[in-house]
């Protein structure tokens, strides 16, 4: 590959803005300035319910491995940057403190799922990359955790390489939708660097390559123990399902007959017959796979017309998340030092309630009922308190107030947990399966109103008293700013 300077290193991976903020940041000298940023999204994807937290293993190897590379830091001097400040990032290791929720974790909208403590200019120069890893993940883990609701017991196979946004996209976004739920991917590189579970069948082109439905499988057969025949490329009742069923009898148990699939026509229709076909030849554990176009919608709708299909092969709309293609998630700074090392909180201010910040350094919480193990929302505090303290929680919704509930005997599990600490990994990353184990047992805690894929109810993630006050105070301080600002000749 020709590239004008060699790929080996991400810190590059931002946009320009970040390291102009840090070049002004660092002549000023408040470049290691403490300053506390939010990493969340304010919609919930696909008007789903909840989304489920992928990309936090890729967050952790880049934060571990930022530094300016010698071909970085050469591309740098070509631009207008000058030696002190060139210097001061050849010499930059990430140095801050991060939190966030377990991968796979259920999260919501407006609450972080990951913050990030660090020197100002630290922070500010990984907060593309940042975004871009967990935005994307998260996106792909949610799509596919909505397709897992719909399938059910089938099978969720991932086929989605040749139609993905390009290669990055598809290796991560299948690690993603398996965390989401999917059991396996046809990316054997996917298998190879995760451990995931690989499967696959074959293409038409190989029924074509042998001219006829009967040959193409029997050769199959011959060098495959697993078989699944693809039986739709002339004529699925007419050639492809009696040379399947023709071609396992000839076989016996030479191979393992796993069964067909079936990718283009009424697939309600043609699952149905091929099934009866396949259970009158002596086949009833033959498996019926389904691919074409496949999402959330066609799914349901064929399991409601009845199809006979087993196991559901999932390409392009859900690597792509063809329907809603980002997530929106935003890295707001919520808190700096100031010179006397006092943490001061910062707000951004907007007509629309949601794109108002919260201040502040904060925990989130999630309020688990005692009696019956289901959450009753999300509680997001100023850093210094503790709601397991309390006897008796008051929750209300932070736009519409007067929506309020009090809580008792309940479990305050604290979300987000130490990643880095002072630039150290902390953290044990865990395997992909326990991940995945996670983000499925985790489901069970929601109420099946927020699970649903259509309509779901809006789970509650409130402000304490004390965090909704702090904001309301700082809503107030920029206020009279502005307003002064105003009566000032001039403005
Ligand atoms: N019984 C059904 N009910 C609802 N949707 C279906 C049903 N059977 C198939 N589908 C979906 O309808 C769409 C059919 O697409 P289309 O007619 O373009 O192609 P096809 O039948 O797959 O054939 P080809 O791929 O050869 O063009 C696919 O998205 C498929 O998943
Ligand atoms: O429809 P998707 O959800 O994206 O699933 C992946 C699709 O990719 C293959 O088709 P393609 O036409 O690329 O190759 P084929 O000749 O093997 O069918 C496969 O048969 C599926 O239809
Ligand atoms: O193995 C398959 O059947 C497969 C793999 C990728 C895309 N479509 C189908």
């Amino acid at each position: 590959m020709k590239y004008y300077h060699p790929d080996d290193s991400l810190m590059l991976h931002t946009d320009l803005y970040q390291i102009n903020m840090a070049k002004t940041y660092w002549e000023d000298g408040i470049h290691n300035r403490k300053a506390v940023f939010d990493l969340y999204f304010r919609k919930l994807p696909f008007k789903n319910g909840y989304a489920i937290f992928a990309g936090l293993e890729r967050a952790i190897h880049y934060l571990n491995e930022l530094r300016f590379t010698e071909s970085d830091i050469r591309y740098l001097k070509e631009m207008e940057y000058d030696d002190g400040f060139i210097d001061y990032l050849a010499n930059l290791r990430f140095s801050g403190t991060v939190r966030a929720m377990h991968e796979g974790e259920i999260v919501f909208n407006n609450e972080p799922i990951m913050q990030i403590e660090a020197p100002l200019a630290e922070a500010q120069l990984v907060e593309t990359a940042l975004l871009n890893i967990v935005n994307y993940q998260t996106l792909i883990a949610t799509k596919a955790s909505r397709i897992r609701e719909v399938v059910g017991e089938g099978a969720a196979l991932e086929f989605g390489t040749r139609r993905a946004q390009e290669m990055d996209a598809a290796l991560w976004g299948t690690r993603a939708a398996y965390i989401g739920g999917f059991d396996a991917t046809s990316n054997v590189r996917a298998g190879k660097l995760f451990g995931m579970p690989v499967s696959g069948t074959h293409a038409h082109s190989f029924v074509q390559a042998y001219r006829d439905d009967y040959t193409a499988f029997r050769k199959y057969a011959e060098s495959h123990r697993d078989c699944v025949f693809l039986v739709d490329t002339y004529d699925t009742l007419r050639s492809g399902v009696p040379a399947a069923i023709q071609v396992a009898k000839e076989m016996g148990d030479q191979i393992n007959f796993i069964g067909i699939r079936i990718d283009s026509g009424d697939m309600a229709f043609l699952s149905k017959e091929a099934r009866k076909m396949l259970d009158e030849a002596g086949f009833p554990n033959a498996k019926i796979v389904a691919s074409s176009d496949l999402d959330e919608y066609t799914i349901f709708h064929l399991k409601a017309q009845g199809a006979k299909i087993d196991s559901w092969g999932v390409g392009t709309k859900l690597i792509t998340a063809y329907d809603q293609p980002a997530l929106g998630a935003v890295y707001k700074i919520v808190a700096i030092e100031d010179e006397h090392g006092q943490w001061q909180d910062t707000i951004k201010i907007s007509g629309n309630a949601e794109k108002v910040t919260t201040p502040g350094r904060k925990k989130v919480y999630r309020i688990i009922n005692r009696l019956n193990h289901k959450s009753e929302g999300d509680y997001i505090t100023l850093w210094d308190e503790d709601p397991q303290s309390e006897e008796k929680l008051k929750m209300f919704h932070p736009v519409h107030t007067f929506i309020s509930k009090y809580v008792t005997n309940f479990e305050a599990k604290n979300l987000l947990q130490d990643i880095f600490v002072d630039g150290k990994l902390v953290y044990e990353i865990p395997e992909l399966d326990e991940i995945k184990a996670y983000a499925q047992k985790n489901l069970d805690i929601l109420w099946d109103e927020y699970r649903r894929i259509l309509n779901p109810e809006e789970y509650p993630v409130d402000l304490s008293q004390k965090c909704w006050d702090n904001k309301m105070r700082n809503i107030e301080e920029v206020k009279k700013k502005t307003d002064a600002l105003r009566e000032k000749p001039g403005f």
